[in-house]
């Protein structure tokens, strides 16, 4: 309770008493007080965030130069204080621009582009000068040297945190052996306790950005960390997309309304929205009008028996015009009438206008304005004299067998009823006013009839009722009216969500492509398997999105305990706040025993020697908060990252039961040549005859692939047995110390200082033999090696 509550009421003045204490509060303040919401919660958090904001901006800076990024960073002790160094080779930044891109918060190039990049809020790197000025009470210094120029920037600076504005403490021009770039240095309060946090983001920017070269030297650090360029390949140039028409909100619309140069809806929607043309546009017009107008319902027309009663409701209506003529236009009038099937009001009023034009012009007579009228006037209540009737097959057609015939016909009387006295002349109505129109007959039939139209039935019945409707041609209002009422701003919006339209181009997006995630696996993990998957792109509030997924397993990747998520936002790491992000989430509802991993009960993170990454690339990533740790539960999101997982964990099972069933082979295999040498020997003994040759049962038995060579006399004959089930094609090579000869042309031959290198590489079919022949020397002495066939399935006797 504030010190005013206790006396409220009594005093006058106590509104104008706590005014006095109101005063604006400028974003740089507010994140002073909230600098855990920026990610600078601690020292140790402090210090990652800021090489996080600073390293992302060189990146995002020398890829959108189309420069291979060369980036440094130092971290120094420096009295009570840590000294932060961060130098790229970017494009630089302009003198103009420099203060107010480390001097003021949310100020930045890419918060209203539609493009993939790593910064979005303009926050990043002034949040991290404002943390330094905080904690050390020292300025920022900024070096920048832009392509082209002689001389470099040199800037000390800090935030002004009452106005959010830079204040420049020192500026001069200086000279700097970076031909361009930008170097930012600043002092905080800072210690090295998230040293592995640290070092994970490096270690994981590098293998997502395998066209970086990142060197890190920090105390205790005897050597730099280098991270080396796996590729010169820089990342797809991503093109700036305009909104998805899906995406917007109403005030987005509301604001892109008041701005557009666009007299027409129609010229707006094509100018500012991505994926609509002149189609699209005539589609969510049609949408717009049904809202806004709503649709003109239509009713069966007589058939050409009561043709002469319309006829002379139609003459009676043309009043002083001549007798032919009269009854030309009435007889052309109502041929067209009865020969449809359904007529709305406008399109009478359509068809009355088009006869007049031509049967005036036969009989040179004009059947002006009023005329017209009057026969619509005329005509109308004629053609809708049986609304009930009319309504009641519609609802006789969607409703089910088991309703009373009663109650079909109190529904229809009901909703027949509310089209003639609500929907004015032309029998107009939304969706809503017929859902409303339905629901209230439902009402009365319960009451009347006893019987229950639910809300499928009610559904159904309004459903049938809309889509015999047609939509109104009137003209859709201007954009500036529609900017100055927000209602009809909303009937445009939804229009929009409801049309079809195709998803947004995705050239906005760089993905790393499944190639490149698995080569920055490999670079940075020594893994026994790589795989990796990048899913299509797929839209969640109009902004396009694709997810990839990378898995490596086994080799040096530590066995025990749980299993390495890497999770990846437009390439930048997240290191923090894993448990909170929805990438996690899908990991631990995956059941990762169906892949051949270890999950305890089933669900949670799975254990084993991989590292999973995931990495989702938007031109808006859907972060938990400003300090961009986590990735929200955004269900479209979840369900591509559980795709791409899958789809990459599928080639992880069928690895590992191939290891498996080649380890139990091992195993038996093992077990066999132990055993068939003391098998051999009993049987001799048993019978007493000499041990029986077995070189080629192993190979039998466990349906091997076998390699045998026999020599005699300097005829050497390689033969090769299929026993498997699967054809082989083995690599084999018999290295012999004398020059070969007569050796046919599946074999060659290469000579290598004294000694000749037979390679053979044989079809042979399962259950196949192929031999290969030659001569040599007596003395010759032979070596072999057989390539692309597993160890396990191979049985070599030479
Ligand atoms: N090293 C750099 N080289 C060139 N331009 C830079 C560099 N660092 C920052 N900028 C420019 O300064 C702007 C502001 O950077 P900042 O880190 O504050 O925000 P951001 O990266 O746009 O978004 P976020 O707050 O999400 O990190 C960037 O948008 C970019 O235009």
């Amino acid at each position: 309770m504030t010190s005013f509550q206790s006396t409220l009421g009594d005093e006058p003045g106590i509104a104008e008493e706590l005014a006095k204490g109101q005063r604006e509060i400028s974003i740089a303040e507010f994140f002073e007080k909230n600098k855990h919401m920026l990610g600078f919660d601690s020292g140790a958090r402090g210090l990652v965030t800021a090489v996080k904001e600073a390293v992302d901006n060189a990146l995002d800076a020398t890829e959108e130069a189309g420069i291979q990024p060369d980036i440094y960073v130092e971290i120094a002790e420096a009295g009570d204080y840590y000294r932060l160094v961060i130098e790229d080779n970017g494009p630089g930044i302009t003198k103009e621009q420099v203060p107010k891109v480390f001097g003021k918060l949310l100020y930045g190039s890419r918060f209203h582009a539609r493009e993939q990049s790593r910064g979005q809020q303009g926050i990043g790197i002034s949040a991290a000068v404002l943390y330094s000025q905080l904690t050390s009470g020292k300025p920022a210094k900024v070096t920048s040297r832009t392509q082209g120029s002689e001389d470099a920037e040199y800037f000390e600076l800090v935030i002004n945190t009452d106005q959010n504005e830079p204040e420049i403490r020192t500026e001069k021009t200086t000279s700097w052996d970076r031909p361009h770039g930008t170097r930012i240095e600043l002092e905080m309060e800072a210690n090295m306790r998230a040293r592995q946090q640290l070092h994970d983001y490096i270690l994981h920017t590098a293998v997502v950005n395998p066209h970086a070269r990142i060197e890190l030297r920090e105390p205790g650090l005897d050597e730099p960390m280098k991270f080396e360029r796996a590729t010169d390949q820089l990342p797809k140039q991503t093109k700036e997309i305009r909104p998805h028409p899906h995406g917007v909100e109403l005030g987005t619309l509301l604001k892109m309304l008041a701005a557009t140069e666009s007299y027409s809806v129609s010229g707006f929607l094509q100018e500012e929205f991505t994926r609509v043309g002149a189609k699209t546009s005539d589609k969510i017009h049609d949408a717009f009008r049904d809202r806004h107008f709503g649709r003109e319902m239509t009713w069966r027309t007589p058939d050409a028996t009561e043709a002469d009663e319309l006829v002379a409701v139609v003459e009676d209506a043309v009043a002083n015009k001549g007798k032919e003529a009269t009854a030309a236009f009435a007889d052309e009038l109502v041929d067209i009438v009865v020969g449809k099937d359904r007529i709305a009001h406008g399109e009478l009023v359509t068809i009355v206008e088009n006869v007049a034009e031509t049967v005036g012009e036969e009989t040179d007579t004009s059947f002006g304005e009023t005329v017209r009228e009057n026969v619509v006037e005329a005509l109308w209540p004629v053609l809708t004299d049986d609304r009930e009737g009319d309504v009641y097959a519609i609802v006789d057609d969607v409703t089910t067998t088991q309703k009373d015939d009663a109650g079909k016909v109190s529904m229809a009387r009901s909703i027949a009823t509310q089209f003639a006295e609500t929907t004015g002349p032309a029998d107009r109505a939304t969706r809503d006013d017929v859902a409303e129109f339905v629901a209230w007959a439902a009402e009365r039939t319960k009451e009347r009839e006893d019987e229950t139209y639910g809300e499928t039935a009610q559904e159904n019945v309004a459903d049938a009722i809309w889509s015999r409707m047609r939509t109104v041609s009137d003209e859709v209002p201007k954009v500036r009216e529609i900017a100055d009422d927000r209602d009809v701003a909303r009937d445009l919006l939804d229009a929009m969500r409801q049309t079809d339209i195709l998803a947004p181009p995705t050239d906005c997006l760089s993905p790393i492509s499944a190639d490149l995630v698995e080569a920055g696996l490999k670079k940075e993990f020594d893994a026994d398997f790589y795989a990796a998957a990048t899913r299509d792109a797929e839209v969640h509030g109009g902004d396009p999105f694709i997810v990839e997924a990378g898995i490596a397993y086994g080799g040096e990747l530590r066995s025990e305990g749980k299993i390495d998520l890497l999770r990846f936002a437009n390439r930048v790491p997240l290191v923090y706040q894993q448990g909170a992000c929805t990438i996690t989430h899908v990991v631990k509802d995956i059941g990762w025993r169906n892949y051949g991993l270890d999950q305890p009960g089933g669900s949670g993170m799975p254990n084993g020697p991989a590292v999973l990454m995931v990495h989702v690339a938007s031109t808006n990533v859907p972060f938990t908060s400003e300090s961009k740790d986590a990735l929200a539960d955004v269900p479209a999101i979840q369900d591509e990252v559980e795709l791409a997982i899958r789809e990459a964990a599928r080639e992880l099972k069928s690895y590992l039961s191939k290891r498996r069933s080649l380890q139990k082979r091992r195993k038996k295999q093992d077990v066999l040549g132990r055993i068939l040498p003391q098998m051999a020997t009993k049987l001799s003994e048993v019978t007493g005859r000499p041990e029986p040759n077995i070189d080629g049962a192993l190979g039998r038995i466990m349906n091997n692939l076998t390699v045998e060579r026999a020599v005699e006399d300097g005829e050497v004959t390689l033969t090769v047995k299929n026993y498997s089930n699967t054809n082989e094609s083995p690599d084999i090579t018999d290295i012999v110390s004398a020059e070969p000869a007569g050796l046919d042309g599946e074999a060659t031959v290469v000579d290598l200082d004294g000694e000749w290198f037979v390679k053979w590489n044989p079809e042979v079919s399962s259950g196949e033999t192929a031999t290969l022949t030659y001569s040599v020397a007596q003395d010759a002495s032979f070596d072999i090696n057989v390539d692309g066939v597993e160890t396990e399935k191979l049985t070599v006797n030479v």
